[in-house]
């Protein structure tokens, strides 16, 4: 097996699923396309139905007086989006945005485009609908860190737990007989569950005999230390946030959902007040709708940026470069971050016999790592992300079509895992100093914006991800690691030479096997951009409410603070509205 054949399949498996997907079998699930009338009004508008949209729609439609008119880009997910082992075919398909970002000469070097692909969900659910699933909500220290920045101790860990708690439907009955219960909704839309997985446990020896604490739940008292992931799944179909959210309220009679229609410009009014927005409906026709209310954007962070500057809200000689008229001079774009990660394979003893796949659950097994170099700290420097992997095609299909990594890189890590179980590890730097940004390429809303990740951009971030690689190797120590003749495999391609643990061995291997970590946030942060009550500076009726407001990107992955700041927006707009006890 080679990248090509692996390549071939996934096309034709797509090109399969495409098919499938104009037959519209999965249409049931969702809100039906709104009829409603150019110039029509509505309390509110909500631009995106991602991860944060879906959710403020669903909070506020809980008002039956109160119509919101939710707008998406993109339209139903389909099959592949629903169904929670069919993850990785929805990546470059019609209902991934396909951004590529711009090459910098320095990153991705070693993948076949020199430049990462930028996955993004374009349907109901937004990135919620393709993303991994791992439910990890990020450190106490993160949301302190927020509290503190936007000086508004509403968002520390305290005040934002009872929304991640809000949302949560937790399902997994061993979790919920201990303490970490207490850390858990069992009340609210969206399904959470952990699996458990004899084959982890040997792993979790080794990592303890390193250091690193076994826990049962990252997620609430225990932050540091290694677990099973826990997934968005629940009754096993994917819980994005349009299967969590929307489909539970797809008939209430005061939403109003308007799919394949994308928004290209607020409408501000002279006195700066946001009075509704421009779109482009699915036959090219351009229409306009007003709030009466407010208008609250959640494009999500390579989007709503874009959205914004669009309007005229954005850093003034950019948009005056552009042509376009300035409302408010902001740095709306800037501070972009994600977690950026490097890829380890080791080979390990024989392949487990596998359990037979089965579609509707998490197809591999994931365990997840948080460690501090220091562990006084109290949060952790890098998180790790484990797959173990038994046969492998799995690792071509990551390898060349997840990652684009170069064939020589892939055949030569396929070839070493042939009758080998393997550990497929992620390590990511959690408090990246390195900061990238999103540009208006035109004033076209259809023309991609330039997206500069700035991974590595800061030398800190490369100096300390080689501390962190060369603690994670520390497991290849361990017992059982020595037992199964455990074996980084250093791809020849990287052209580092040979592994002798030097800082510049590591530097030059971290370089070659980066991979993003699709946690794209920051660029309208809180502070800068909008207010801590997510208001956007200089302008009235204007919200940004997604993963592009935090001011600093979480510890962990990012699809649940997103949910969770859609949940206290959503309390913020009614008590503003004098609509929290309606
Ligand atoms: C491949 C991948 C894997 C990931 N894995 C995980 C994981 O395992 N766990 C985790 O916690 N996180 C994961 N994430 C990250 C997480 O899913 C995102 O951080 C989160 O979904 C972002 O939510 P959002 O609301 O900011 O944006 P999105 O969910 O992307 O929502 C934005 C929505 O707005 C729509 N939109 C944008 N512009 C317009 C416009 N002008 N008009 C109308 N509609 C518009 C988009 O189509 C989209 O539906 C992953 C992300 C990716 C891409």
């Amino acid at each position: 097996m080679n990248p090509t054949t692996v390549l071939t399949e996934i096309n034709t498996v797509q090109a399969a699923f495409n098919i499938l997907g104009a037959l519209q079998l999965t249409a049931f699930l969702w809100p039906q396309q709104a009829q409603v009338q150019d110039g029509a009004y509505f309390d509110f508008i909500v631009v995106g139905a991602g991860s944060a949209g879906s959710v403020i729609a669903n909070r506020l439609t809980e008002i039956d007086d109160i119509t919101v008119l939710l707008i998406e880009a993109g339209g139903d997910p389909p099959i592949e989006a629903v169904v929670p082992a069919l993850f990785l075919y929805t990546k470059n398909s019609s209902v991934d945005w396909n951004y590529l970002s711009e090459d910098d000469g320095y990153t991705y070097q070693y993948h076949k485009q020199r430049r990462p692909e930028i996955t993004r969900g374009k349907m109901l659910g937004g990135s919620s609908s393709l993303n991994f699933m791992a439910y990890t909500r990020g450190h106490y220290h993160d949301f302190d860190t927020w509290a503190e920045i936007t000086d508004d101790e509403t968002w520390n860990w305290d005040n934002v737990l009872p929304y991640f708690i809000k949302s949560e439907s937790y399902v997994d009955p061993i979790l919920l007989n201990t303490p970490h219960k207490y850390f858990h909704g069992t009340d609210g839309y969206l399904g959470v569950t952990r699996y458990y997985n004899k084959e982890a446990i040997d792993y979790f020896k080794a990592f303890a005999e390193k250091g690193d604490r076994t826990v049962l739940d990252a997620n609430g008292a225990t932050p540091l230390g290694y677990t099973e992931s826990m997934f968005t799944i629940k009754d096993r179909v994917r819980q994005s946030t349009a299967q969590s959210f929307l489909n539970p309220i797809k008939n209430r009679k005061n939403l109003f959902v308007l799919k394949n229609t994308l928004v290209s410009k607020i409408l501000i009014d002279e006195n700066k007040n946001a009075i509704g927005v421009e779109a482009i409906l699915e036959d090219g026709k351009i229409a306009q709708y007003r709030a009466k209310k407010e208008v609250i954007i959640s494009g999500g962070a390579i989007n709503s940026p874009q959205l914004l500057m669009l309007s005229g809200i954005g850093p003034k000689k950019h948009l005056k470069s552009k042509q376009i008229e300035i409302i408010s001079d902001l740095p709306v774009g800037q501070n972009l971050q994600d977690h950026l990660g490097v890829v380890l394979i080791h080979t390990m003893g024989p392949p487990e016999p596998q359990k037979p796949l089965d579609p509707a659950e998490f197809p591999f097994t994931l365990l997840v790592g948080y460690t501090a170099l220091n562990e006084s700290q109290g949060y952790a420097d890098y998180q790790t992300l484990n797959f173990i992997l038994n046969e492998p095609k799995s690792l071509l299909q990551f390898c060349t079509f997840f990652y684009h990594f170069y064939d020589e890189i892939c055949q030569q890590l396929h070839d070493a895992v042939v009758g080998r179980q393997y550990f497929f590890s992620g390590i990511y730097i959690l408090s990246p100093e390195s900061t990238g940004q999103i540009l208006l390429k035109s004033k076209d809303p259809r023309e991609y914006p330039l997206i500069y990740t700035g991974y590595f951009s800061n030398e800190i971030d490369i100096k300390n991800h080689v501390e962190y690689i060369k603690d994670f190797v520390q497991v290849e120590h361990s017992k059982f690691f020595r037992k199964v003749n455990a074996e980084l495999i250093v791809p020849k391609f990287c052209g580092c030479g040979e592994r002798d643990d030097s800082d510049e061995f590591w530097k030059c291997y971290a370089i070659c096997m980066m991979v993003q970590g699709y946690h794209f946030s920051g660029s309208c942060s809180m502070g800068t951009v909008v207010d801590s009550r997510l208001k956007v500076f200089g302008v009235q009726r204007l919200r940004v409410a997604d993963a592009s407001v935090m001011p600093k990107v979480t510890s962990a992955n990012t699809n649940a603070p997103t949910i969770m700041i859609g949940e206290k927006v959503s309390d913020m707009i009614k008590e503003d509205h004098f609509l929290l006890f309606k």
